[in-house]
């Protein structure tokens, strides 16, 4: 079976439902002022009901405040929290409590002892999402990193990959990490924060291939 695909930073209506048309499976919005892909909550909340039913949604939040993170989901109601800072396992466990919303945790894969580090997720995050290690900016960068670490690597939660991954490196990353999800943001973009409709139609294509 091919990987689920989430195609995260969509802003517009019509992304959102050329994703779905498309074959994504999941949709991400950002909700995180530095970002080119950020949206407000309104908005975030009319794009969200827009795919109710149709594939699954994640709202993206870097370090958001207690404040915040509950207007958020009360006004956005995701199906999934993507939390995408360094937030604790702690704070995690709190949200997890308050709201049905899965829990993803994204983690800076930098080398093989972070595979050790993020166990302090397990049993909290639903999935680990492993991206490029954070720098300027924590995400939405285009930056991959070193497949290889997960190529041996023994799972025991739920996961998938992100960072840097377009319609022509797609098929070799899941070649080979086995992802059972890709998470794609800049790579089907036209500019930052533009979303490329044939690009995300290319990287849909590509991963069906798999
Ligand atoms: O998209 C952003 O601007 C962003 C900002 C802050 C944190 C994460 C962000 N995006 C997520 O980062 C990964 C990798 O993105 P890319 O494909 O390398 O551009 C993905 O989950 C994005 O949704």
């Amino acid at each position: 079976m091919p990987p689920l695909v989430k195609i995260c930073g969509l802003s517009t209506p019509e992304t959102v439902d050329a994703a779905i048309r498309l074959g994504a499976t999941h949709i991400g919005l950002v909700h995180y002022e530095p970002s080119p892909r950020h949206v407000a909550l309104d908005l975030a909340a009319q794009l969200r009901q827009r795919a109710q039913g149709k594939v699954k949604v994640a709202l993206l939040l870097v370090n958001a405040s207690q404040q915040l993170t509950g207007e958020a989901l009360s006004k956005v109601r995701p199906d999934i929290i993507q939390f995408h800072g360094t937030e604790t396992p702690e704070w995690l466990a709190r949200v997890k409590q308050l709201v049905p919303a899965q829990i993803w945790k994204a983690i800076g894969l930098k080398d093989a002892d972070t595979l050790d580090r993020m166990q302090k997720y397990r049993g909290i995050a639903d999935r680990i999402l492993f991206d490029a290690p954070a720098a300027a900016m924590p995400g939405g960068t285009g930056t991959r990193f070193d497949w290889s670490l997960l190529a041996n690597h023994r799972h025991n939660m739920d996961w998938g990959i992100a960072g840097g991954l377009t319609p022509d490196n797609v098929g070799q990353a899941i070649a080979e990490t086995g992802a059972p999800l890709v998470d794609v943001s800049s790579g089907v973009e036209s500019a930052p924060g533009v979303k490329d409709v044939d690009k995300i139609a290319a990287f849909l294509k590509a991963v069906a291939a798999c």
